[in-house]
C-alpha cells in the first residue's frame, strides 16, 4: 500500500529533509525553507514512498526510459525503474574525458520517449539542463515528474520548453501539511508564502546558455 502524502510529508521533516530559516541555496540564492531530499537515501521506506508516489504520477505518462538529474534524483529514478522494470539512463555531470567520452550512461536508442526524474525544482535550470543534454542526444523528452514543485516558476520555464511537470508535492501543499500536523507554525507559513511570491525566476534568468 501507497503510504498518504501526508504521511510522507511529516515523515519527510521528522527526518530532516525540510531545513528552516535564513538559508543559501544555489548560487547566493536566499531562502526561508530549503528542501534537502538527499536524506532519504538513508530512509529505505521513505525512498520506497517517494517512488511509489513518482510511479503514479508516471503511470500516466507515455515514456520508454527513465533519467534522473544527477545527483539528488538519480537514487528515485533507480528505485522507480527497478518496480516498475522500466530502463533508466543516467547523465554524467561532465562528459566522461576518457575511454567512452559519454554523457549519457546505459543504453538507449534514438527517439526513445524519456521521462525525467527530479527531486525539486524552483527555477527550473537545472532540469532544463537534463533535457537539453537529452535532446542532444537525440531523446524525446517532454515531461518530467518530480517531488516538490517550489511554486518559484521553474514549472512554467519548463511548459515554455515543451516540458510538462507532475509534482507529488507544490510549496503550499507542503507547508499546509506540515502546519496542520504541528510541525511548523503560522508565521513560518506566511514568511514562505512572502517568498514564493517575491522571489519568482522565469526565462530572463538566463536559460539562453542552457538551450542555445
Ligand atoms: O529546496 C531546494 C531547492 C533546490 N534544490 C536543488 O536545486 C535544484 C533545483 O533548483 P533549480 O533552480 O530548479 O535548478 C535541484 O536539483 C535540487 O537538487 C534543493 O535540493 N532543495
Amino acid at each position: 500500500m501507497v503510504c498518504l502524502l501526508k504521511e510522507l510529508a511529516v515523515q519527510l521533516f521528522d527526518v530532516g529533509a525540510v531545513r528552516l530559516g535564513d538559508i543559501e541555496a544555489k548560487v547566493g540564492r536566499r531562502t526561508p525553507i530549503y528542501f534537502d531530499l538527499r536524506v532519504v537515501v538513508s530512509h529505505p521506506k521513505i525512498m520506497m514512498a517517494i517512488a511509489q508516489h513518482l510511479q503514479i504520477l508516471a503511470s500516466e505518462i507515455d515514456h520508454d526510459i527513465l533519467c534522473g538529474v544527477p545527483y539528488a534524483a538519480l537514487p528515485f529514478a533507480a528505485v522507480m525503474s527497478v518496480n516498475t522494470n522500466t530502463p533508466m539512463i543516467m547523465k554524467r555531470k561532465e562528459t566522461k574525458l576518457y575511454a567512452t567520452k559519454k554523457i549519457l550512461e546505459g543504453v538507449f536508442e534514438q527517439n526513445q520517449k524519456c521521462l525525467v526524474v527530479e527531486d525539486v525544482v524552483t527555477s527550473g535550470g537545472s532540469l532544463l539542463e537534463t533535457v537539453h543534454t537529452l535532446r542532444k542526444e537525440r531523446l524525446s523528452v517532454t515531461d518530467a515528474v518530480i517531488v516538490l514543485e517550489r511554486e518559484q516558476g521553474g514549472a512554467s520555464v519548463l511548459k515554455a520548453n515543451g516540458v510538462d511537470v507532475k509534482s507529488i508535492f507544490t510549496m503550499s501543499e507542503l507547508v499546509k501539511i506540515l502546519r496542520d500536523a504541528g510541525r511548523i507554525s503560522d508565521e513560518t507559513v506566511e514568511i514562505v508564502s512572502d517568498h514564493i511570491k517575491e522571489c519568482q525566476f522565469g526565462m530572463k534568468d538566463n536559460f539562453e546558455h542552457i538551450i542555445q
